[in-house]
């Protein structure tokens, strides 16, 4: 027998429970001797070993917004966190952020994440946007979706398809007697929205408002087949599966995940779901593909981003944007791996922000006063009146509201990146590697920046305030900046306006609260609403 073995044989229990302990205090007073000794030291809360500051998130119910603003006020706009060992560094005033935001294409802070081998086992680390790691494919990637969602093409024909998901959701909460009975808008909204994003992106219809309303047990169910609903419902869970594992991946540590038999079979299972998902979307890419060959009138096609995704770059381009220079068409794996981005970035960011907006209006009945007094300006008192590219363009207040809605409580509170290289902010030196969290909710509400911050004043947003909007970071800004910014300001000027040109939604009870938890954005889970008409 090895005397390794054999002198491990002759411990006792309590032997091992000394040489445990004699462990942990030597790896406790490493942690502190190097923290204490740490290069360039910047305030912040105090770490524990192994967890780091984790457990001062938790007294903020894991809200790393609002623990930002917290620290942000006792330890100024720089300062530094822990997650286990690794380092965090918080900036909260724009000029500090100012080289993160930068858009230059060569930006020393082209990295959101630091390297995540989990992204890159899934294949998001070479190709999509949100996770890409790779300047090239990433650029191309980007351009290409850029260049299919701010084509007219795509903008003018998207107002209406959002318009009709938004009837059939009113039908809904009508025959549900919802101007009555109090219900939780929170449940609906993300329905909403994926029932949008799949009308616009590839012209099928999610089921997913029809699902919930059907388990309402109606008198007449939604006027929908078993099967599609069953077959879109497949699909919208592995999709939000899918979401669940990038949470998965980046949180769970990876002794957990590859090491015990529960983190090696849920990873299996998220990696199937994935290898299912993109499996459907190449088959849908390609039934699109051959459509669009197959037709000598391409411009006749529906212009859903899929479509306009599968030709750009092709003879058959309905963008008009097609480059003298000579670039490829995008992959079909290249286009899933899109789609795949755009739910993940697009539908949780506006279903929750739709709802703070809908709770601040409601809240403010001056404000919704003046946002209605322009809805009926600029769209007529019919509400049979479409609302066309044009109307969207004039409602400024509404715009106004939006902006100043996010300013005070932003979707995603936080941003981040990671330099290539070593540099200096403000004085301070960084590493290449490090982590950097922008603090989204600190700039948005920095004194300096913003006169009477936490006052709620959409004027600050109308035309003669413009000065304001470089301190407003809501979609980001660089060379990451949310490229689906203009459609989800579409998306909301469309719902916010259908709504109160005809409703009048009431909280269930005046102290009625919309309540937030936090999953890597501000997610409402209870808005309690009466759906009441409007009569004035
Ligand atoms: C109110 C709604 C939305 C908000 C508040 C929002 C906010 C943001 C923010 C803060 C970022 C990070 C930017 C940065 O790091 O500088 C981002 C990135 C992104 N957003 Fe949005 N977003 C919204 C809607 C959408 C929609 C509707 C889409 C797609 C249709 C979309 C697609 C993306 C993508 C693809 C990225 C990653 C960009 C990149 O890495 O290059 N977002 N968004």
């Amino acid at each position: 027998m090895p005397t390794i073995i054999k002198t491990f044989l002759l411990f006792s229990f309590w032997d091992a429970v000394n040489v445990f302990c004699i462990i942990s205090i030597l790896y406790v007073v490493k942690f502190y001797v190097l923290y204490f000794n740490r290069t360039n030291p910047l305030p912040g809360p105090f770490p524990l070993p192994l967890v780091g500051n984790l457990f001062q998130i938790l007294l903020f119910a894991g809200d790393i917004g609002k623990w930002g603003l917290h620290c942000q006020e006792k330890y100024g706009d720089i300062w530094e966190t822990y997650v286990g060992n690794a380092k965090i560094i918080w900036l909260a005033r724009a000029d500090l952020a100012e080289k993160l935001m930068s858009p230059s294409r060569d930006s020393n802070y082209f990295h959101r994440t630091r390297e995540n081998h989990e992204y890159e086992m899934l294949g998001f680390s070479s190709s999509g946007i949100v996770f890409n790691r790779n300047r090239t494919t990433w650029a191309f990637n980007r351009k290409m979706f850029a260049q299919a969602v701010t084509s007219g093409v795509f903008t003018k024909p998207v107002i209406e398809w959002i318009q009709s998901v938004f009837v059939e959701m009113e039908g809904y909460l009508l025959e549900l007697g919802f101007d009555e009975k109090e219900f939780n808008f929170a449940d609906w909204t993300p329905r909403l929205f994926t029932d949008m994003l799949f009308a616009m992106t590839m012209n099928k219809y999610a089921c997913t408002l029809a699902t919930l309303y059907n388990s309402h047990n109606p008198p007449k169910f939604a006027p929908y087949s078993e099967e599609a609903v069953a077959e879109s419902d497949t699909f919208v869970k592995a999709l939000q599966k899918h979401l669940r594992s990038l949470k998965y991946f980046r949180f769970t540590p990876e002794i957990i995940r590859n090491k015990t038999p529960f983190g090696r079979k849920k990873t299996k299972e998220y990696v199937d779901n994935l290898i299912w998902l993109r499996g459907v979307l190449i088959k849908v890419i390609r039934e699109i593909k051959e459509k669009t060959m197959n037709t000598d009138e391409p411009i006749n096609l529906r212009p859903d981003l899929m479509t306009l995704l599968a030709v750009v770059n092709t003879p058959k381009d309905m963008t008009k944007k097609v480059e003298s220079i000579a670039e490829p068409p995008l992959t079909d794996e290249e286009i899933g791996n899109c789609f795949i981005d755009i739910t993940t970035a697009g539908i949780d960011t506006s279903s929750n922000l739709i709802c703070s907006i809908i709770y601040w209006i409601i809240k403010y009945p001056k404000v919704k006063k003046r946002l209605r007094s322009e809805l009926d300006t600029v769209l007529g008192t019919d509400p049979a009146h479409l609302i066309s590219y044009e109307d969207l363009n004039k409602l400024e207040y509404t715009e106004a509201v939006i902006q100043e809605v996010s300013r005070l409580h932003p979707v995603t509170p936080v941003t981040s990146r990671s330099p290539d290289k070593d540099d200096v902010i403000s004085g301070y030196p960084i590493q290449g590697g490090e982590l950097l969290f922008v603090s989204i909710a600190g700039i948005q509400v920095h004194p300096e920046h913003w006169p009477n911050p936490k006052e709620f004043n959409p004027d600050r947003f109308l035309k003669e305030n413009n000065s304001m909007k470089s301190k407003f970071p809501m979609f980001g800004g660089g060379l990451r900046v949310c490229p689906g910014r203009q459609l989800a300001m579409t998306e909301m000027k469309i719902i916010v306006a259908m709504i109160f040109r005809k409703y009048d939604p009431e909280l269930a009870t005046p102290d009625t609260k919309a309540k937030y938890k936090y999953e890597a954005i501000n997610r409402c889970y209870e808005l309690m609403l009466k759906f009441k008409k409007r009569v004035d």
